[in-house]
């Protein structure tokens, strides 16, 4: 489990991560969302002791990072930044880390196989694609068998096969009783994997929810019906929380009663339809509404930032 209470990063006068609580439970996949500079991976440096709070507190399994002996037993975790040495084997880049912790190659041999690395373990990390590297990533994240795992944009630059099986494989973490946490900025890609969601935006909490949640407020789009009695239908659906607008002369878009009620009404009253779709919000749509504003902020702060440079 992880717990950020209060958790506050300052750099200088600019605050990158704002008062941030949330918990990654065991068992779940939190997906962490936010636009490009939101403070998604300064709060992942945090989490792992790279980067030190400047307020508030975190903890992984109820201690903060520093105070655990062996932490890859702990948590495994793979940030975007993280340094292997190009002229070592994946094996031997695992087997140096495997004798950190005192883990055997027996584990490393494991996690090998779990990775899908078996026919390139002998070969050198430099030559390897992206795609494989983050595999190895994820590898190493898996050696100490670890209670929580915390990857960072995991499935950035794979192809569909490694998006696939990065999805299956936190699942299954999850569902062993693992808290598994993935930072993106791409919301419907999230939705697949995590059922638990924390946004933030400008580094501040912007909601903590279930995909579920997430995907049942996002429905609001209303109800396109499409009738060759629109102004008969009109008048039959007007009601106090009922919104109605026409996109052409024989479609109108409902919202304040669902498709089911809007095709009983029109049964009921002889009105003959030949559409009846509700309309979902996108959940990319959804997400950019809600962080927004926090997007606006940055690239108005990240203009003046850029001509300094
Ligand atoms: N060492 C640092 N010194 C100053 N500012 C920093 C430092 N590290 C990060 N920042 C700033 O903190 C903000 C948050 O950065 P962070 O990398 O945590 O965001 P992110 O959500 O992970 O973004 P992305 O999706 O682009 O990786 C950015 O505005 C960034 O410029």
């Amino acid at each position: 489990m992880i717990e950020a209470r209060e958790l506050t990063k300052r750099y200088g006068d600019k605050t990158v991560v704002d008062r941030l609580s949330f918990t990654v439970r065991a068992g779940e996949v939190t997906g962490f969302l936010g636009p490009n500079g939101a403070g998604k991976s300064t709060t992942m440096r945090m989490i792992i002791g790279l980067d030190s709070p400047t307020g508030g507190t975190v903890t992984v399994n109820g201690r903060s990072y520093a105070r655990h002996s062996a932490p890859l037993h702990e948590i495994g975790s793979l940030l975007e930044a993280k340094s292997v040495h190009p002229g070592r084997t994946a094996f031997n880049h695992l087997m140096a880390l495997a004798h950190t912790h005192g883990i055997g190659r027996r584990r490393v041999d494991e996690v090998i196989e779990l990775a899908g690395l078996t026919s390139v373990a002998g070969k050198r990390v430099g030559a390897f694609s992206l795609g494989m590297g983050q595999r190895l990533g994820i590898a190493a994240a898996l050696l100490g068998d670890p209670a929580v795992v915390m990857l960072d944009e995991p499935v950035n630059g794979l192809d569909p096969e490694g998006v696939l099986w990065v999805r299956n494989l936190l699942r299954r973490l999850a569902d062993e009783g693992r808290a598994v946490m993935l930072s993106s900025h791409l919301m419907s890609e999230t939705a697949l994997i995590a059922n638990h969601l924390v946004i933030i935006g400008r580094g501040r909490l912007l909601a903590d929810t279930t995909v579920d949640g997430f995907v049942r407020d996002a429905g609001g789009g209303g109800v396109k019906v499409a009738t060759t009695e629109p102004l008969k239908l009109r008048s039959l659906l007007a009601g106090p929380d009922v919104t109605i607008s026409s996109t052409t002369t024989e479609e109108l878009i409902v919202t304040g009663l669902d498709a089911r009620e809007i095709g009983a009404i029109a049964a009921r009253h002889g009105v003959p339809l030949h559409e009846l779709t509700p309309q979902a919000v996108s959940l990319e749509e959804a997400f950019m509404q809600l962080t927004a504003e926090a997007v606006e902020y940055q690239s108005a702060l990240a203009e003046p930032a850029r001509k300094a440079a």
